[in-house]
């Protein structure tokens, strides 16, 4: 990586300086506003104790969900419960994220004290990337460290306003790791590169389908999107999911990786329901054998198959959205087949690359995380880094 990171700050640099430290805790809760997956929280541990141990003050800048003005069900005050847990240290918490309540707490930190600000979208001017306000929030602080990935492909306030009021401004090394591992996957793999393409719909996953035919050996395709593949080459789908609008765009792709030898593997056979319940009744048929009446909602056990086989070979695999609708048990399966394969070819020595969302979510149902290569933590930003985009929360740290 180009940019300068938190690792080549010593503690000469940093101690007793106040550090600005943009993090991802952007995590799912529960009805009850308990944290039901603190994966974002302990990845940005490293980055967090490395700069209280360098004796730096911490002050950690967060979202936390959508929020439009203040929301009381989106503080950060879980967040900072479980942070103290895991860092086994107080983590002081404030109610605003700028202004005096804010600076009078910082003037009483002491080296090597963390301080999480409350979220940083109860200001309509972070999203809106207000200079005013990254000012207002640098204010409390000498210099910036950016570690939330999920986040760096948002040109806000605290992700990109504020590199301009602090200096330096850094990558931390969750950003460091994430950047490694997706980048160097699509600029320089060890091949062959095979990619996994799932989710709902090719129209969110067209950037991605684009770039990685230009990048990789073999590219599969699971999960709703298939139909559009499948009504385009003139076959029946009852009523599953299609974009109509994207049929002559399913046929341009598989033209393109003709033209560009990429194998395009689309699934052979399909889990059918009768309606779009955990509970509907199912059927597995060959594609060209779809009834009407009938949605397909996983990948059927032959497909499973031919995945198997064309990864078999393959050096380095990115996967991104799931095969079918995993969070219904009945059509989980396919994804779960795929988790399980990508966990076996791993131990050969295959790099695997789960890039975030419902990927990740399906690997980690399945007790599959701890053998992959590299989870990424964030959804929209891994997507962005693979279609080859500038993430503004990166361009904008200072180069190395
Ligand atoms: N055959 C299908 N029909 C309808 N929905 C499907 C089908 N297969 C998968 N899905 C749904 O697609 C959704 C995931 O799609 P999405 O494009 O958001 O994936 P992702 O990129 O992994 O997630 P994220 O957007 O969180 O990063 C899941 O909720 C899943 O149920
Ligand atoms: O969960 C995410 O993908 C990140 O935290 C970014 O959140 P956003 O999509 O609301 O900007």
């Amino acid at each position: 990586m180009s940019k300068k990171t938190v690792a080549s700050l010593s503690a000469a640099d940093i101690s007793g300086k106040r550090a600005l430290v943009r993090v991802d805790f952007n995590v799912p809760l529960d009805d009850q506003g308990n944290i039901t997956d603190d994966t974002r929280i302990r990845a940005a541990l490293p980055t967090i104790q490395d700069l209280t141990q360098k004796g730096a003050k911490v002050i950690l800048a967060s979202h936390f969900g959508r929020p439009k003005g203040v929301d009381e069900k989106l503080r950060l005050t879980p967040v900072a419960k479980r942070l103290s847990e895991l860092l086994g240290q107080e983590v002081i918490k404030t109610d605003d994220s700028i202004g005096d309540e804010v600076a009078a707490k910082v003037a009483t930190l002491q080296n090597g004290q963390v301080l999480l600000l409350e979220n940083v979208r109860f200001y309509k001017e972070e999203e809106k990337n207000d200079p005013e306000f990254a000012q207002k929030l640098a204010a409390n602080a000498d210099f910036y460290v950016n570690d939330a990935f999920g986040t760096a492909h948002r040109a806000h306030a605290s992700t990109e306003g504020v590199t301009k009021f602090l200096s330096p401004s850094v990558a931390g090394y969750l950003v460091e790791k994430e950047l490694q591992y997706l980048q160097s996957a699509i600029e320089n793999p060890q091949r062959p590169l095979a990619a996994i393409i799932g989710g709902s719909k090719v129209s969110s996953k067209i950037g991605v389908i684009e770039t990685l035919l230009e990048k990789c050996d073999k590219l599969i395709i699971g999960g709703g999107m298939i139909f559009t593949f499948y009504k385009a080459r003139g076959l029946n789908v009852g009523k599953s999911l299609v974009e109509e609008d994207k049929l002559e765009l399913a046929k341009s792709l598989e033209a393109k990786a003709k033209e560009r030898g990429v194998s395009l593997l689309l699934p052979t056979d399909v889990v059918l329901a009768d309606n779009f319940a955990p509970d509907a009744n199912s059927q597995t048929v060959s594609i060209e054998n779809i009834p009407d009446g009938w949605m397909g909602l996983d990948i059927g056990p032959d497909s499973v198959k031919v995945f198997q086989a064309a990864l078999a070979d393959t050096k380095t695999v990115i996967w991104n959205g799931p095969m079918g609708v995993f969070e219904f048990d009945k059509f989980a399966a396919g994804t779960e087949a795929i988790a399980h394969t990508l966990a076996e070819i791993g131990k050969t020595g295959t790099t695997t690359i789960i890039g975030g969302g419902d990927s990740v979510a399906a690997v980690e149902k399945v007790g599959l995380a701890d053998q992959m290569s590299h989870i990424s933590t964030g959804g929209g930003a891994s997507l962005e880094l693979l279609e080859g985009k500038v993430l503004p929360g990166i361009a904008a740290l200072d180069e190395a």
